[in-house]
């Protein structure tokens, strides 16, 4: 194993490079558990801290290593090692941290595609759709579509459930399986390319585990080789993130992903509702609002069939809660600039003779 395999590219190296961190280690955080990581290369896995330097320089917590990132590394012991930095990442999936609205927690990183499941039964809702298509799009995530458990419908119905697809989203790839069946699976592994990173989205039950056995082959038989590669014992028992599937693809599946909420998304509203921004070029207002406006290009869209009502209620829907984000955001660094400046001003006035 190479740590191209792992998804180690040009990229990444030129980035290496430019921080003088040839004399580093690299490898890819595969596993975090608070503050202790697992990191993978191509001699086998370590146990990880950060070093205090890194530690003392974070402003927040996206200043901490997350899975999926490339780190350089200090190896001291055969199988403990210490992160000194963090390569930049291309792309990051994060949400909005429990109870600190404002601040983000990463979920993962440097991933190239996500695949996007809903089931054909009830939990198919395109509205639902577009907001995972957003969050891709806000972290520079490749979406792919898939609709699962095919084998529970009839082909009228998934017929038509596809025609909803593509009268709204574009130039994303849609692809109907069955993980029961296996109908469907190979147009999937075709999208699975060499040392590219993947991970899954979706509610729970939609069939994301069953994907992921369809998808790794015999490759989820190595997923126990922590005690294998070394052999002290005493591993920790943080399950593997980072699995292995065919064609040499690598995929992230972590507990946080499984919780991605797709209100999480701040931005990438332009890429999903590309039709309507587009359109908007042409309304008479340069703020209309789309709604009761005197020549609105986008209200004449909808008279004239060439998009669905719907779609516009959901961007309008999603650009109100975009706005609310951005001012809870910009609330939140008033407030941190206004706690700074207070402690500055306590500091000088605790002890004014001192100096
Ligand atoms: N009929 C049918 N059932 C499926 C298919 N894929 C998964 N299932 C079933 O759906 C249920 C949920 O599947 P999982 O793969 O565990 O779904 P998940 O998305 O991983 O769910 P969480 O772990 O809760 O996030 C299981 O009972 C599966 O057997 C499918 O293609 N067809
Ligand atoms: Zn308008």
């Amino acid at each position: 194993m190479t740590i191209q395999d792992l998804g180690y590219n040009d990229n990444f190296e030129k980035a290496r490079s430019e921080n003088d961190l040839e004399n580093f280690e690299i490898g890819r955080v595969v596993a975090q558990h608070k503050e202790r990581y697992i990191v993978k290369n191509e001699k086998g896995e370590f146990e990880a801290e950060i070093t205090g330097n890194l530690r003392f320089s974070a402003k927040s917590r996206e200043d901490f290593p997350a899975v999926g990132d490339w780190v350089a590394l200090l190896t001291q012991d055969y199988d403990f090692a210490l992160i000194h930095s963090i390569l930049p990442r291309y792309s990051v999936l994060s949400r909005q941290a429990i109870n600190k609205f404002g601040e983000l927690q990463i979920i993962a990183s440097n991933i190239d595609y996500s695949i996007i499941v809903q089931s054909v039964n009830r939990d198919f809702n395109i509205n639902r759709l577009e907001r995972y298509l957003t969050l891709c799009h806000a972290s520079k995530i490749e979406p792919i579509i898939v609709i699962s458990k095919t084998d529970l419908t009839n082909e009228p119905h998934l017929d038509n459930l596809l025609k909803k697809i593509n009268a709204r989203v574009k130039n994303i790839p849609v692809i109907p399986l069955s993980n029961k069946t296996k109908v469907g699976i190979n147009e999937l592994k075709k999208l699975l390319y060499k040392g590219k990173t993947y991970c899954l989205l979706g509610s729970s039950g939609v069939g994301k585990s069953s994907l992921i056995n369809s998808l790794s082959g015999e490759n989820l038989m190595n997923t126990d080789d922590i005690s294998k590669s070394t052999d002290r014992g005493k591993h920790v028992t943080t399950h593997r993130e980072l699995i292995p599937l065919i064609n040499g693809a690598i995929l992230i599946d972590n507990p946080g992903m499984r919780e991605v909420g797709i209100a999480d998304s701040p931005g990438g509203l332009e890429s999903t509702f590309e039709k309507i921004y587009d359109l908007m070029q042409d309304c008479r207002f340069s703020d209309c609002t789309h709604t009761s406006e005197k020549d609105c290009a986008v209200k004449l869209a909808i008279e004239n069939g060439e998009i669905h009502e719907s779609y516009l209620e959901n961007y309008l829907k999603m650009e109100r809660e975009k706005t609310h984000y951005e001012s809870t955001i910009a609330e939140k660094r008033r407030k941190d600039k206004n706690f700074g400046k207070m402690i500055k001003h306590y500091k000088k006035t605790k002890n004014p003779d001192k100096y």
